[in-house]
């Protein structure tokens, strides 16, 4: 059985996605990527429900192909790039590369020949909150001038956004009246899952309309939830600055008389970022993710597994997701901006339970915690996600001058690729508990379950 995930609207007319055969021989080999390149997008055929990870497409378990379209430069292009507006926005919360993201579309366009290039200031409010104007991306004192590299150059070298993010305030119908005033053709959406479904129903939106608008993502976040990708730009460099954390905590409880460092990272319902750090650093008895539910109390609780810890080890380490264990905790019910549930601290928690315990006890405890919130996301890009992001920004471009729509510009399985956004916002992607990964992170702890 064959699969194709293409459902991406692909604007030129007479050119289907698989129906443009290219007879160029291999000699003539001119860079482009052919319109009927396909990446596979899985590789392993699990021959049972049972093998770790098996993720089971149909019944029997059987593999099923699944081919996405390959990324890249394409020989004709759907626009004139001297007559094309392009946009860029960024939304959500901060994230590494965003700045690497934004320079390499900039630079990519203008190797097109785009010369009208413009940010949206503050994420999607940019579009249309009153007194924030669209940010022409070069000034030159104080007189807006035509665009260049100049500008954006070196905005890689400083962590955050060039353009500023934000959450809430996604009125699609008030978007694309702005996108429509402001004659975009290519809209570059950067940002997390509530952003690319925003960033759907903007693209759904434009069709309605008819407007022959490219609306392409590039997938931001540091909590690497989204699915059928390998990661999310952002994750590798927040998980080596939540690595620093857990290795504060080590040097502070392996300082300690009965010393307990613990640690609360990020990931709003995924614990990639703690589950990550946890095997990277190689320092963590205990690590906590929203995946696994655990108990703190009773004869396998956690609590008991620390007073073992304590007694056979002299320190420990605990490394804990913020959306770990939120059963445990009483839940306001509060949303922010964007409808995204305000956790309650399990590190806060945490922290309390385990001084009341070792109280309770009457055994010394020396509780360091440490809460690196923001720190982990408001650095620049590390070496690896600053190729990443440089790879996904040009390929963005190239997919919108391919006449694509409603895509986002992904790697799958190693390859550089365009998935349909419909895709990806099905559901957050989230630590498989059966899979080999979370079973590697606790072989390196060597922690028991929790139950
Ligand atoms: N279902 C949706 N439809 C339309 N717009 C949405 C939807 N969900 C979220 N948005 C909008 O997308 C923007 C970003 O959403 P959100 O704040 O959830 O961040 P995100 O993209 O998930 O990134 P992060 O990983 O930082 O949380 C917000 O302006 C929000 O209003
Ligand atoms: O920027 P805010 O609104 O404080 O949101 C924090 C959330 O954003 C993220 O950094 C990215 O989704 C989460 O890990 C975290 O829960
Ligand atoms: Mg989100």
């Amino acid at each position: 059985m064959r699969h194709f995930l293409s459902n991406a609207i692909y604007y030129h007319s007479g050119r289907t996605p698989t129906g443009d055969e290219d007879s160029t021989p291999m000699d003539m080999w001119n860079g482009y990527v052919n319109n009927d390149d396909r990446a596979l997008m899985k590789v392993i055929k699990y021959s049972s429900p049972t093998s770790a990870g098996a993720e089971c497409i149909d019944p029997d378990c059987s593999w099923v192909e699944q081919w996405v379209h390959r990324a890249g430069p394409r020989k004709d292009i759907y626009y004139e790039p001297n007559e094309v507006k392009a946009a860029i926005v960024t939304c959500g919360g901060l994230c590494p590369g965003l700045n690497d993201v934004i320079r390499q579309v900039v630079f990519t366009l203008e190797t097109y020949g785009v010369k009208n290039i413009v940010g949206i200031p503050f994420g999607f409010r940019g579009f249309f909150e009153k007194g924030l104007k669209e940010m022409p991306l070069r000034f030159h004192f104080g007189n807006t001038i035509q665009l260049s590299r100049n500008l954006v150059e070196n905005i890689n070298l400083a962590g955050g956004s060039f353009l500023g993010v934000s959450r809430g305030g996604a009125k699609t119908s008030e978007i694309v009246d702005s996108i429509q005033a402001r004659r975009i053709d290519m809209l570059f959406v950067l940002g997390g899952n509530g952003t690319h479904a925003g960033a759907n129903a903007i693209h759904d939106e434009c069709r309605k309309r008819k407007l022959k608008v490219s609306v392409v993502a590039v997938p931001k976040t540091i909590d690497n939830d989204i699915p059928l990708m390998d990661k999310t730009f952002g994750f590798d460099t927040a998980v080596e600055e939540a690595q620093r954390a857990i290795n504060s905590a080590y040097i502070e409880a392996r300082s300690a008389y009965h010393g307990i460092g613990l640690v609360k990272l990020m990931g709003r319902s995924s614990g990639f970022i703690a589950m990550h750090a946890s095997l990277s650093s190689g320092q963590v008895d205990v690590c906590l993710i929203p995946e696994v539910s655990f108990a703190l109390d009773g004869e396998y609780g956690v609590l008991q597994h620390l007073e073992q810890l304590i007694k056979n080890k002299g320190f420990c380490v605990v490394c804990v997701a913020e959306a770990a264990g939120q059963e445990l905790l009483q839940n306001s019910g509060a949303t922010d901006a964007s409808g995204n549930t305000i956790l309650s601290d399990i590190g806060v928690h945490m922290q309390q339970k385990i001084k009341t315990h070792f109280k309770g006890i009457g055994v010394h405890a020396d509780i360091k915690y440490i809460d690196p919130t923001y720190m982990v996301r408001a650095c620049r890009a590390n070496a690896s996600d600053a190729i990443l992001c440089t790879v996904l920004g040009q390929n963005a471009v190239h997919g919108a001058f391919a006449g694509f729509s409603g895509i986002t510009s992904c790697i799958c399985n190693t390859h550089y690729v365009y998935l349909p956004v419909t895709q990806v916002i099905t559901a957050p992607k989230r630590v498989n508990h059966k899979g080999r990964m979370w079973h590697r992170c606790l072989t390196s702890t060597g922690q028991p379950d929790f139950r």
